[in-house]
């Protein structure tokens, strides 16, 4: 799908463009300025060189510019599902727009054969103060359906959205999810060669979350070729099996989805600032703020008592908790809350000793809780770690951010639950008497 990758100048490039690729990006480098005032006068610049024929100098940032994309370039294949990964500010967004015509790259060029739906910002390509209705015959056509085939498909699209009662009422007075469910409405209705989905499935309820997801496979089936920008993990592995992964504007890697998604957690975990040291030291408290308890110290260990950065899928560890207690605690409950970092803070795992009604009995002076894991089931990615300790409903001590990476091991799951469990063969045995 994205051909093969060389490296050129320090950028990736595609060698061997697949003629049938719906989708060609070669190349491509914007730039932008932050400074309105400046921008608005390179704009000037650019239009009035343009006017005159000449050439713009696309290759040169000029003072207060940066490159928000620089040389990407890969293919998209007819029915193929590509995702787009990268931190904030990656530019996958701006590939987006460029892919969708409504920004000009500085260099290179993007191809597109086909009929293409740019679903890239809630709301975009609606106006306001028009009715659901009229958006309906305006976004539609923009798109490149005539009246008439917008006519025969516009009560699917109006059952799709789930918006018949608010139909002819300006667009304005919409909730975030109802534009959305319009939007997306229109854009699969089009039947599109190409979709291009930026986070616009983070809005909505669950429910018509799903309902797309089922609508995105149909459209698949029937060879709709997609990119999918999004920062839940979850919503990129559904969808696509190939991911293109941006990092400050550049094409840093293209292969396999759950590859690309842990080299992108890598590197998250790598610039948290707390990867180098094996485990977190807490500031002492001052015995004025203290509740009590104070949590001194936080990590994993391994069965020798080895601090363990990054614990491994499948094997067995512990979670470290230091505290020093000011006065002995005889029903203390240690919480620990973990939630996936690139998806958007989603709770994957609440472990609590009040949960068993398992409590513990903390002396007076430092001590270390130790809450071991039989296997370490989360899999492979960076996440982050919550922990608090409490005494009925009071807290005495809370720390909100422990950033650890779980690195892959000899456990493998497709999903996001892992049941440790064994097996066994019975020769010669029946279900019967
Ligand atoms: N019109 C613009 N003028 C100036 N800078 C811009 C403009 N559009 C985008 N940028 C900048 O270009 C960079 C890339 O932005 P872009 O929106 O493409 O990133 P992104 O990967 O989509 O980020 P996010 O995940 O936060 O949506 C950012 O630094 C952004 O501030």
């Amino acid at each position: 799908m994205v051909g093969s990758l060389v490296r050129s100048s320090g950028h990736l490039a595609v060698e061997g463009f697949s003629p049938e690729a719906v989708v060609t990006a070669e190349g491509v480098s914007k730039k932008f300025c932050r400074q309105l005032r400046r921008s608005l006068w390179y704009g000037v610049q650019d239009i009035a060189t343009d006017l005159v024929g000449g050439s713009r100098q696309g290759d040169r940032l000029r003072p207060k510019e940066f490159w928000a994309l620089q040389g990407v370039s890969f293919q998209l294949l007819p029915g193929q599902a590509l995702g787009l990964v990268g931190s904030n500010g990656a530019g996958k967004s701006t590939l987006l727009r460029i892919i969708s015509g409504l920004i000009k790259p500085d260099l290179g060029q993007v191809r597109v054969r086909g009929r293409l739906a740019p679903l890239i910002a809630l709301g975009a390509g609606f106006n306001p103060i028009l009715t659901g209705r009229e958006n309906i015959y305006a976004n539609m056509s923009i798109l490149g359906l005539s009246t008439r085939q917008i006519q025969a498909r516009f009560d699917a699209v109006v059952d799709f959205a789930e918006i018949w009662e608010a139909i002819d009422a300006p667009v304005q007075t919409y909730s975030s999810g109802m534009t959305a469910r319009l939007g997306f409405a229109c854009a699969v209705h089009i039947e599109p060669e190409i979709l291009l989905i930026d986070e616009v499935l983070a809005v909505g309820d669950v429910r018509f979350r799903m309902k797309c997801y089922q609508r995105l496979a149909r459209l698949r089936d029937q060879g709709t070729a997609f990119v999918l920008v999004s920062h839940n993990p979850n919503a990129i592995l559904n969808v696509c099996e190939q991911s293109v992964y941006l990092k400050k504007g550049q094409l840093v890697a293209v292969g396999p989805t759950e590859q690309i998604l842990r080299q992108y957690e890598a590197d998250l975990s790598l610039g948290d600032g707390q990867s180098t040291a094996e485990f977190l030291r807490l500031p002492a408290k001052d015995p004025d703020e203290s509740l009590g308890v104070d949590i001194t110290a936080l990590g994993f260990q391994d069965g020798e008592g080895n601090w363990q950065r990054h614990p491994t899928s499948g094997d067995p560890i512990s979670l470290c908790v230091e505290v020093f207690s000011h006065r002995p605690i005889q029903r203390a409950n240690v919480g620990v809350l973990i939630s996936a970092v690139a998806g958007e803070t989603e709770r994957v795992l609440t472990l609590t000793c009040a949960a068993e009604d398992e409590y513990l009995t903390l002396p007076a002076g430092r001590s270390r809780v130790l809450m071991h894991l039989p296997n370490m089931g989360l899999l492979p990615g960076v996440y982050n770690l919550k922990v608090y300790v409490k005494e009925g409903v009071s807290s005495l001590d809370i720390v909100e951010y422990f950033r650890f990476a779980v690195h892959p091991g000899r456990l493998v799951s497709q999903c996001l639950f892992y049941q440790p469990r064994s097996w066994q063969v019975i020769p010669g045995s029946s279900l019967g008497a």
